[in-house]
């Protein structure tokens, strides 16, 4: 599919449009405006209708939009057409609650493999997952096609890991650190910080009334 260049914070929205078409689609809606949508996922609709223009014309003007057909070009664009493999590193306290969260219902992403460095996890199988010694990385990723990996390893070895990870051709990290990590300008990062977020939703709570 041809590359459309999008703002991030668009992209970050695709997956709930995508999540919420399919559950119009499962309940057999046929089309929707984009008021609607708008009500439903609590997104303003000229939010939405700009999100869409990225894209070029979805709906038709006076007819809202297609679910059908929005949900078969939302699910091209999300690669959620085909199976998504993802990594997982660092079997811990975190990445085994990763693990047992079932991604899969809701999404073409599944976590195939997980690579770890303590004997008592590595050669197990948990949450349905194999776990592989590290030395496993670049053969696993490979036989697998593997190209996205959570990272979920103690800061203090995240960076010498992500080394790891980059010789092993892997494109993208959603990393679960705090480190900051240095890869090379053709990997992208995306980082998950629980702390972050929640201390931004205390700074709003404390400082904006809401109305
Ligand atoms: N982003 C967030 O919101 C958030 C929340 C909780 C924890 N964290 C971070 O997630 C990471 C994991 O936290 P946790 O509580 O699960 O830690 P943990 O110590 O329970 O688990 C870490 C796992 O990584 C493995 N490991 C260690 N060195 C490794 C290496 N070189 N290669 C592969 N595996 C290795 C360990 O054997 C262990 O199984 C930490 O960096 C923590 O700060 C982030």
């Amino acid at each position: 599919m041809a590359e459309t260049k999008i703002p991030r914070a668009t992209a970050k929205r695709l997956p709930l449009y995508y999540r919420y078409l399919n559950i119009l689609h499962d309940g057999g809606k046929k089309r929707i405006s984009s008021n609607e949508l708008a009500d439903a996922i609590q997104v303003d609709s000229a939010t939405i209708r700009r999100d869409f223009s990225y894209f070029g014309a979805l709906g038709k003007r006076g007819y809202g939009y297609d679910v059908d057909s929005l949900l078969e070009f939302f699910k091209k664009i999300l690669n959620q057409d085909q199976l998504t493999n993802v990594a997982l590193i660092g079997v811990g306290n975190l990445g085994h609650a990763l693990l047992n969260f079932n991604f899969h219902m809701d999404s073409n992403i599944r976590i195939s493999a997980a690579f770890d460095v303590n004997p008592k996890n590595v050669n197990t199988i948990q949450g349905g997952v194999p776990i592989y010694p590290m030395d496993q990385l670049v053969k696993q990723l490979k036989d697998q096609q593997i190209s996205v990996v959570i990272l979920t390893v103690p800061g203090k070895v995240a960076q010498q890991v992500a080394d790891q990870v980059a010789k092993a051709g892997v494109k993208g990290i959603l990393n679960f650190t705090s480190v900051r990590l240095s890869v090379p300008k053709e990997i992208r990062v995306h980082n998950v910080d629980l702390t972050n977020e929640l201390q931004t939703l205390i700074y709003f709570i404390d400082h904006y009334d809401k109305d």
